[in-house]
This record gives structure tokens, sequence and C-alpha cells, in this order.
């Protein structure tokens, strides 16, 4: 496929909307969001189409818990894991989408630079016979304690399981993303000059039945592998990945830990297979770079959020580029 230089998929991790020990006040979400915006800003005025994804993990989480107190106060239905998916991309892709064309706004370039933010409500294509549906790994909502997480689970027959970054979490499944329904839409507003905020939260899991009909099912894709996705589809040139750490590590948290400038797609495979990155954390990014260089992506660039735009210029984050 054609790669376009100028066309770029970002993808937000958590710290975009909330950060460390922060509370998850609506006002520090929008403090959040406003700062991400100002980052993507500066990447928009060069005059990269820009497409953006972002996470779910807590949201989606909490979500499903206010339906739980819902039911428990006022005997309210419970929504389905694909729905509170969507609710997710609602939740975050009004945040995104209202900053950044604020900030667009303020700067003057809505009208010239890009005519408009579009957050698509975006199903991703899964297989509903992938083996994940059997084995959660997919952590949501927020962190327990033990002993609350199996009350938890035992009360709403959840699967949970210990965080690798501590402390206790409910683990749903997460299959591997196929496509997106709505990818063509995602193009055309590309194309058309429209900033697009899509597969969020890695988009809504849905399957194809043998009528060519759409069906959600409960799950949460990864964000990074549907981000993946997307950009080889939509044939970006570079596919950025933010989170917040400054670079991918070999022997992450141990003394002798290095940082990465720059990888090929061969030594990241090595690395990866090797066992460098943590499931459920620098795993997947690391995996979704590596599909995007074979899709024949130019780079994927993993670094925080703050150095985004030096990312892009080589002077941050670490690149993973063909060999
Ligand atoms: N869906 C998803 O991957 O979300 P997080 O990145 O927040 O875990």
């Amino acid at each position: 496929m054609d790669r376009h230089e100028k066309y770029i998929v970002v993808a937000f991790g958590g710290n975009a909307f909330q950060t460390k020990g922060e509370k998850g006040t609506p006002e520090n979400y929008w403090k959040n969001a406003y700062r991400s915006a100002e980052f993507l800003v500066k990447i928009i005025n060069e005059g990269y189409k820009v497409a953006i994804t972002h996470g779910n993990g807590p949201q989606v989480g909490i979500i499903a818990e206010w339906m739980l107190a819902g039911k428990k106060l006022k005997g309210l239905e419970v929504m389905t894991l694909d729905i509170a998916g969507a609710m997710s991309q609602g939740w975050l892709g009004y945040l995104i989408q209202q900053s950044l064309y604020n900030k667009l706004q303020e700067q003057g370039l809505l009208g010239k630079v890009v005519k408009g933010v579009v957050t698509i409500v975006t199903q991703t294509i899964v297989d509903k016979n992938d083996p994940a549906f059997q084995n959660p790994t997919k952590y949501i909502g927020p962190w327990y304690n033990e002993e609350e997480a199996k009350q938890l689970a035992k009360e709403f027959g959840w699967t949970v399981k210990p965080d690798p970054r501590g402390g206790w979490r409910r683990v749903v499944p997460s299959p591997d993303p196929k496509g997106h329904v709505e990818i063509e839409a995602v193009k055309k507003l590309l194309d058309e000059g429209f900033i697009v905020i899509a597969s969020g939260g890695g988009g809504i899991p849905v399957y194809i039945n043998d009528k060519g009909l759409v069906h959600g099912v409960e799950a949460v894709i990864d964000k990074d592998l549907a981000g993946e996705r997307l950009a080889t589809a939509i044939g970006a040139g570079t596919f950025m990945i933010l989170t917040d750490v400054d670079k991918v590590y070999l022997n992450y948290g141990k003394p002798d830990q290095k940082p990465i400038d720059v990888m090929t797609v061969s030594e990241a495979k090595k690395f990866y297979e090797e066992g460098h990155f943590k499931p459920g954390s620098m795993g997947p990014k690391v995996l979704a770079a590596i599909r995007f260089i074979e899709n024949g992506g130019k780079q994927a660039i993993i670094g925080h959020l703050t150095q985004a735009y030096e990312a892009l210029k080589g002077k941050a984050g670490t690149r993973i580029i063909p060999d």
C-alpha cells in the first residue's frame, strides 16, 4: 500500500486524561485533555493529517461500576461491555474534540489548516472464536486491594487478577483487532481536512456474521493494536504511541535498564520475544509498532505524551523502523 508521509495516527494513553495520583474529576479530565491538545496542535500546524485514538481501560470499568451502582440503588438495568465501550468513546472523544477545537480556534488554525475535529463511534471487527474470550487479560476500571477485588468477583461474577503495576483489577477478554467497520468514513474525513478521533478504547468489539451483519461482543480491545489497524488501513507513514514513559527500555525497572532511541523491526521482534516488554504495558505497544512496520509503515514512535512533537522530530522517544 502507498504510504502518506503526512498522515499520522496518534494513540493517547491514560495520562492524556488523568495523571498518576490525581482524582478523576471533570476538572482534571479537562485540564489534561487541553494539555494533550496543545501537543497535537504543534503537529497539526506542520501540515500533518492526524487521526487520534485513545485508551479507555479505567473509564470503561468505571462506566460498568456506575451501572452496577445504579442497579443496586435503583434497580436500573446494566448494559453490556460493548455498550460501555461506546459510552467511553463519547466521553473521551468529546473531551479531545472540544479541547482540540478550542486550541485550534485560539491559534487561528481552524478553517485554515483543518476544517474541524470529529469523533467517530467506531466498531472494531474481531473473530468471535478468538481464544482471548476464554482467557481474560485486559485490565479495566479502578485498582482494589486483594480482598475487595475477590469480594467484587464473587458478587458480580467478574474475573480479577493482580496488576503488574500494583493492586488488583477486573480483567476482561481482549480479542485481536482485525479492522474497523467505519474505515472508509475515517479516510474520507482525513482526506477532506478533518482531524478524526476514531477507534477509541480500541473500538467497540464486534463480529460480522455470515450475512455480513455486525454484532457487538463483550470485550475491551487493546487500543494500540487497534490503532495499528487504523494506521495501516489509512496508509499512515507514522504511528505514534504516547504514554507516561519517555522511551522503550530493555530490562525496564532493573538496575541495568537501558533506553532505546531507535531499533529496527527485527531488533524489536528479538527483544519482544526475549520478554523485555511486559504484557498489558509496553508489550502491546511494541507489538503494535512491529505490526505497523511489517505492514509497510515508515516509522512507529513510542514516547511520552509531553514530548510528542520532539519525538516526531526524532529528538525524543523510541523509533521503530524497517530493517
Ligand atoms: N482499550 C485500551 O487499551 O485502554 P487502555 O490503554 O486505557 O488500557
